[in-house]
């Protein structure tokens, strides 16, 4: 989710409606397989998922092991937020720290920023001048947390990037409680998920574990308003984005609404299937492939007359990861596209020139 203004770039092509994927146009995967013992099975599951991350970057995953219950409460907890009076939200409002957590109103101006981080060419393509329209207004807010740290942690009194603690609503009793167990419930999935993206890269299954120590995961609420046909379509395309991080994992309620860009240049809309998780590839994931798994542009358009809520966990890795081609992406045809990346780096230059901080507007890190 981008929350930035910047200069429209000149005659961009009208935005189109999506229209509904079609079953066969966004792989549904069982996971069920991986809670038995069947090699062979696992092996087929990491094969699918694979090739549907080559091919488009989106998969679907239903019989995973979040339990219903944990997904029904992180819903039911979005609400309870959402539903607090402005005055309260503001509160935890994001640019009341340096950190990147806390609370998004709509249509975030996002004055406050201080540029910092570094990336290296090719990383969030999206955020060209060149390929950027000017922001319309987008009727979503949001809140997120990610790994919560204590004070005596020796990276936060160190005063690295991105590490602390996060901004809590008050008079939201079970609300703090119940956002760190969905985290540390979603950090277990995203093992699970490393893992079979891992074999699926003929790595050994346990290969991305060294990279998410203390990986730098964030649960993301949303909330969207319905608007008109038209206004939801320029507000909602002209947020479209390719994620950064490592991977998603996204819950959406049953209004619909994210659409994702297909290499025909369609937007086909994700149909919402109750307790799946929409998995998605970030750019950090697709540069890791030394390109071969998609980062896939999408974007929400909410004309369903109905508010919508969703809750994105983006599996980040821990800061200090140095992104280089993977060993098994690399041969004669398929020669390495980049030296390397630093994965915190690369998102704090993403974060502070999207979303509001604390910090001095001008400042520019050197690394
Ligand atoms: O709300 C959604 O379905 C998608 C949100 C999203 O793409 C994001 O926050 O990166
Ligand atoms: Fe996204």
């Amino acid at each position: 989710m981008q929350t930035d203004v910047q200069t429209p770039a000149a005659a961009m092509p009208a935005p189109k409606l999506g229209r509904w994927a079609n079953a066969n146009e966004l792989p549904v995967i069982d996971f069920t397989p991986l809670s038995g013992s069947n090699e062979e099975a696992i092996e087929r599951v990491a094969r699918e998922v694979h090739d549907a991350c080559r091919d488009i970057g989106f998969l679907s995953i239903v019989n995973h092991p979040v339990p219903p219950a944990k997904i029904r409460e992180i819903f039911r907890q979005s609400q309870r937020f959402f539903a607090l009076p402005l005055e309260a939200k503001m509160k935890a409002y994001m640019g009341n720290s340096n950190l990147f957590r806390g609370y998004l109103p709509m249509d975030e101006p996002g004055q406050k920023k201080a540029y910092r981080g570094k990336a290296i060419d090719g990383f969030q393509p999206h955020l060209d001048p060149t390929r950027m329209r000017a922001r319309k207004p987008h009727k979503n807010e949001a809140y997120q947390i990610s790994l919560e740290l204590p004070d005596d942690d020796p990276d936060v009194k160190a005063g690295k990037p991105l590490h602390g603690s996060n901004l809590w609503p008050e008079g939201l009793p079970g609300f703090r409680e119940a956002m760190l167990d969905y985290h540390s419930t979603m950090t277990e999935f995203a093992a699970l998920l490393a893992s079979v993206f891992a074999r699926g890269l003929s790595l050994p299954s346990d290969y991305f574990a060294q990279f998410y120590k203390k990986p730098l995961i964030q649960v993301r609420l949303l909330h969207y308003l319905p608007q008109d046909t038209q206004a939801a379509l320029e507000g909602g395309d002209s947020r479209a984005h390719q994620d950064a991080g490592g991977f998603t994992m996204l819950q959406q309620d049953d209004v619909g609404g994210l659409e994702i860009k297909s290499k025909s240049g369609e937007w086909l809309i994700v149909p919402p299937v109750e307790n799946s998780f929409v998995v998605n590839i970030g750019d950090s994931m697709r540069m890791w492939t030394n390109n071969r798994f998609a980062s896939t542009l999408h974007r929400v358009v909410n004309h369903y007359g109905r508010e919508r809520y969703s809750v994105g966990v983006f599996a980040n890795p821990d800061y200090d990861t140095l992104i280089r081609p993977l060993p098994t992406c690399v041969d004669a045809e398929h020669p390495p596209t980049f030296d390397k990346m630093l994965s915190g780096e690369a998102l704090l230059f993403l974060y502070s020139r999207v979303w509001p901080s604390k910090g001095d507007p001008d400042k520019v890190s050197e690394y």
